[in-house]
């Protein structure tokens, strides 16, 4: 047999179930691990579907360069149909006409690299304030650093894309609650993706009820953002301080001949797509990057030097600045490989029947790529457990979508359009977190007692909260920057108790 007449190997499966009790306990440590019996290309049976899945650059890059298309659609599936408006959103709408619209209109008015540029005062004023809380709570003992950073990451895609700050303790916290729970069902087993025939048992589970209770406190905020819109006069698309709720509506609004022109539940699949995956990523790397320069002194050190550099007498390192710090991009680049926050990228289905090197993939087979077991690969990485930044230092490596060794935010024609925005973010607060606070751990404990455990879903964040001290704030030269609290954050001294508290997610 010819290998274009075959499939890709297979373990041994179970009747009936095939190869879903191999995905436990963590599935893309458990996916890695049998890639290393049955090779960087397998078909698993999930339940009763069909799943290849990738788990080497080499692999990754034939898909991309024999044919992208064919591997550039999502599966149906039953979490993102219920909750997020028949998976209207971009990351989960099937290849085709919407998905290339919607994700047009988001890259041009948020997301280009040029509109990310226009948003940096709102970057500015939300890292100040940030700072300044921590700077004002940090005497009173350890600070939750995870809910401060969520915070940030939240009221900046917030300004820019929904026009509003959220104000209130307890919206933000029902937030975040909410996109933590959906995230989680997200990544969790139920019967009806693997088993579309046997849909009917989902009436004994309690899924739906969940689902729809999720649902309705992110509705209720998006409704409100969209009311919110109407109440106040929607902006043309075309004035300069239109956000991007405005354009949705005045394109509903106003439909032009050959314009897309999005339906209600298109316009808030959209807002929460982008509100979902622009705060959630972003804090999940600050809360890893945070965990591993705790861990490594040296490296944070090194970090902080570079940023003082850079600074000269500032109390902060300017946005323009970021760019100066070689190092910075480096143990960003580390905290992506060792902790990509969206492990297994977002699965994927065959358009039709195609190959893979040689392999017959049939139409509508689901596929899963492992970005977490391709950064590890020891045929490319040296040490590969080991946080090393010094290993992206005079290395052109990037996670672009070019270099199929390392692809956190994805690639081919489903990478990450929020690519610029995050960058923009995260490398901008790391900087300065590291630049103006000495970090410690709380209550005496050494760097080796962080907990670094992983919570289960579709995104890979912290099990637990990170908790840490914020020190000597302020070179005696200088003062803090002062801000206006806009934004009412948790009490920093419930952390305390943290370590011992369970997860927030
Ligand atoms: C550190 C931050 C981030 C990481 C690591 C990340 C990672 C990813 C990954 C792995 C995918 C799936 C790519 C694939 O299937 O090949 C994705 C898709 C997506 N991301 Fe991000 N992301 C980040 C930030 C953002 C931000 C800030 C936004 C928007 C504000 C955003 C919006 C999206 C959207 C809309 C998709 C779906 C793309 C599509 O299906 O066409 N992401 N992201």
């Amino acid at each position: 047999k010819s290998k274009s007449q075959i499939h890709p190997p297979s373990p041994a499966s179970l009747p009936f179930i095939g190869h879903l009790h191999l995905l436990l306990p963590i599935p893309y440590r458990a996916l890695h691990s049998l890639s290393l019996i049955h090779g960087p290309i397998m078909l698993l049976k999930l339940g009763q579907i069909p799943t290849l899945i990738l788990s080497s650059s080499s692999s990754i890059r034939s898909m991309i360069k024999s044919n992208d298309i064919a591997f550039s659609s999502r599966p149906n599936l039953k979490v993102p149909r219920q909750l997020v408006y028949d998976s209207k959103s971009i990351s989960f709408t099937p290849y085709g006409p919407y998905w290339r619209q919607a994700r047009k209109l988001c890259v041009l008015h948020l997301l280009s690299t040029k509109r990310v540029l226009s948003f940096r005062p709102n970057r500015h004023s939300e890292l100040s304030i940030m700072l300044s809380h921590i700077s004002n709570h940090s005497l009173s003992g350890p600070i939750n650093l995870s809910e401060i950073i969520y915070s940030f990451t939240t009221n900046i895609l917030c300004k820019v894309a929904l026009g509003r700050s959220i104000t209130e303790e307890s919206q933000r916290r029902m937030l975040h609650d909410s996109i933590c729970q959906a995230t989680k069902l997200f990544g969790s087993f139920n019967v009806e993706d693997y088993f579309p025939s046997l849909k009917w048992l989902n009436m004994f589970s309690s899924l739906d009820s969940k689902i729809a209770e999720i649902f309705k406190k992110l509705d209720g905020f998006i409704s409100s953002v969209v009311e919110d819109h109407l109440v106040a006069g929607v902006r043309d698309k075309d004035d300069d301080n239109a956000d991007l709720v405005d354009i949705l509506l005045s394109l509903q609004r106003d439909p032009l001949p050959g314009e897309f022109s999005p339906t209600m539940d298109e316009v808030k699949a959209i807002i929460l797509n982008m509100f979902a995956a622009g705060t959630t990523t972003s804090y999940i790397f600050l809360e890893w990057a945070m965990s591993e320069l705790i861990r490594n002194p040296k490296i944070m050190k090194k970090l902080k030097e570079e940023a003082k550099s850079v600074s000269e007498k500032s109390s902060m390192v300017a946005e323009e600045d970021v760019n100066k710090m070689s190092y910075l991009k480096a143990v960003v680049k580390e905290v992506l490989r060792l902790h990509p926050p969206a492990p297994l990228l977002v699965p994927r289905e065959t358009i039709e029947d195609t190959e893979l090197q040689g392999y017959k993939i049939p139409a509508k087979t689901r596929v899963i790529i492992n970005a977490w077991a391709i950064g590890r690969d020891p045929k490319f990485w040296d040490a590969p457990e080991e946080f090393m930044p010094e290993r992206f230092v005079n290395n052109e490596l990037d996670f672009r979508g070019q270099d199929f060794e390392f692809i956190p935010f994805g690639v081919g024609r489903r990478i990450c359009p929020g690519m610029p925005f995050a960058v923009a973010t995260i490398e901008f607060a790391l900087a300065n977190l590291v630049h103006q606070f000495d970090w410690e751990m709380p209550n005496g404990l050494s760097a080796e007692d962080l907990n670094m455990d992983e919570a289960q879903g579709l995104i890979m964040h912290r099990k637990h909260p990170l908790v840490l001290v914020a020190k000597k704030p302020w070179p005696s030269t200088t003062s803090p920057p002062k801000m206006p609290h806009a934004i009412t954050l948790g009490n920093p001294l419930r952390a305390t108790s943290f370590l011992a508290s369970p997860p927030i997610c």
